[in-house]
């Protein structure tokens, strides 16, 4: 069952018009791509498909990535319009120009590195796996908080792996040989082979499997797994370790796109920097509140200087102090200030304390949808990876 990896040719990437006719009557649909130049590989494209004007984004339609990337976007006003759960093309309505194509996540990246998606999101573990270090996926956003997970390399916590715990260990075993090398079975078929060759383990062999991977030690198929790991529970039920050294990688969900999409395709740069914008906006505003208050002051400068003082109350950038305007004695006075300021969800309760230490009365507390920025680095660091 174990087999050497051809890294090379594991994967095949057809182009759209070798598929099997699709239904493309449907009048959302863009018109048929027309590809000048193709490889079976997908690898030496230069082309993209010319006269689709469409953008299309890919998004998993299933599995654990699935809801929680429709929650994101609608948390970013970006809400996924689909007529019914099978059908697996899509709206979002605040972007015009725009197709959603729900895709199985591994399909989504072999379909941005073919030129029939233009962005995406999904795992870093199936861009690394998938995208194979291919240049033109560009990683938009590379942090969107959800899917958390790491690709591990996990051995039995008995036998003769009793007292392995590092990677340093497990390569320096006198077991392992050309005829009994360490047999690995994985699902990464591309990136698990690589680590342990950057590892130094000479003596491996690999095999594939699609699930329940935990099982192969105590089968006696493998000596060893690499898969994803969160919890933690299904190593551990199954009576396995991971060990010092073995993390292959970790993931999280990533916002991705296709350098020549980007660079060529009208709409798809826009489109991705509004994406990127919203998203980015929308993760910084998770778990911070706005406060508002009122504090009796002589000038907004004596009371920021009051509220500067506590160490829970700097807000995002300092705060803002407006005067509250009153009449006394037919006279327009100034005996109070309106401040806000943004503070962490988990420390609120913290700065509510010391904003009423200082003379904070009235206060009010509302989630925040978005704190945007003048521009976010991130849209800075692609354009420089484009050399835009
Ligand atoms: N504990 C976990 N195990 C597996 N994947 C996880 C875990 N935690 C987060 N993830 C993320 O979810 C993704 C798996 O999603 P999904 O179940 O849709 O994929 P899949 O099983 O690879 O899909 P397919 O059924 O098409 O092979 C992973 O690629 C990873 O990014
Ligand atoms: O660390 P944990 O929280 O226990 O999660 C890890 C498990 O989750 C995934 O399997 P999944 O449930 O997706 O089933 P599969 O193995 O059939 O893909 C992964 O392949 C591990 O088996």
């Amino acid at each position: 069952m174990a087999t050497s990896f051809d890294l090379g040719a594991l994967f095949q990437v057809w182009p759209s018009f070798l598929s099997p006719s699709r239904p493309f009557s449907r009048p959302y649909l863009s018109s048929l791509a027309c590809r000048a130049a193709a490889s079976p590989s997908g690898e030496d494209l230069e082309a993209l498909p010319l006269e689709r004007t469409v953008v299309r984004f890919g998004l998993p339609s299933k599995g654990r990535m699935a809801d929680e990337t429709l929650s994101l976007l609608k948390n970013c006003q970006l809400s996924v319009r689909q007529v019914n759960p099978r059908q697996y093309v899509a709206d979002i309505p605040q972007l015009s120009n725009l197709e959603v194509w729900f895709q199985r996540p591994k399909d989504i990246v072999r379909k941005l590195r073919s030129g029939d998606l233009d962005i995406g999101i999904v795992g870093f573990d199936t861009v690394s796996e998938y995208g194979q270090g291919n240049e033109d996926l560009v990683v938009v956003h590379d942090a969107l908080e959800y899917g958390a997970c790491r690709l591990s390399l996990a051995i039995p916590r008995y036998g003769i792996f009793e007292n392995i715990n590092s990677v340093h260990e497990l390569a320096q075993m006198p077991q392992w040989t050309a005829e009994r090398p360490l047999r690995i079975v994985t699902g990464f078929s591309y990136v698990g082979p690589k680590f342990l060759k950057e590892k130094g383990l000479d003596h491996v062999s690999f095999s594939t499997a699609d699930g329940a991977l935990e099982a192969a030690p105590a089968m006696g198929i493998a000596d060893a797994i690499i898969d994803l790991v969160s919890s933690g529970t299904t190593l551990r039920e199954n009576d396995l370790k991971e060990i010092e050294g073995g993390i292959v990688l970790e993931s999280q969900a990533v916002f991705v796109a296709s350098r020549r999409s980007l660079n060529t395709r009208e709409g798809v740069l826009e489109i991705t920097h509004e994406i990127l914008e919203r998203l980015e906006a929308h993760l910084r505003a998770t778990g911070q509140v706005t406060v508002v208050a009122n504090m009796r002051g002589n000038s907004a400068k004596e009371v920021a200087e009051r509220i500067l003082n506590q160490t829970s109350l700097s807000g995002l950038q300092g705060p803002t102090i407006s005067p509250v305007y009153c009449k006394r004695d037919g006279k327009v006075v100034v005996d109070y200030y309106a401040i806000v300021i943004c503070v962490p969800q988990k420390t609120l309760y913290k700065s509510v304390q010391q904003l009423r230490s200082i003379g904070g009365s009235g206060v009010l507390v509302s989630d925040l949808t978005y704190i945007f920025e003048e521009e976010t680095p991130r849209w800075r660091k692609l354009l420089s990876q484009l050399g835009l």
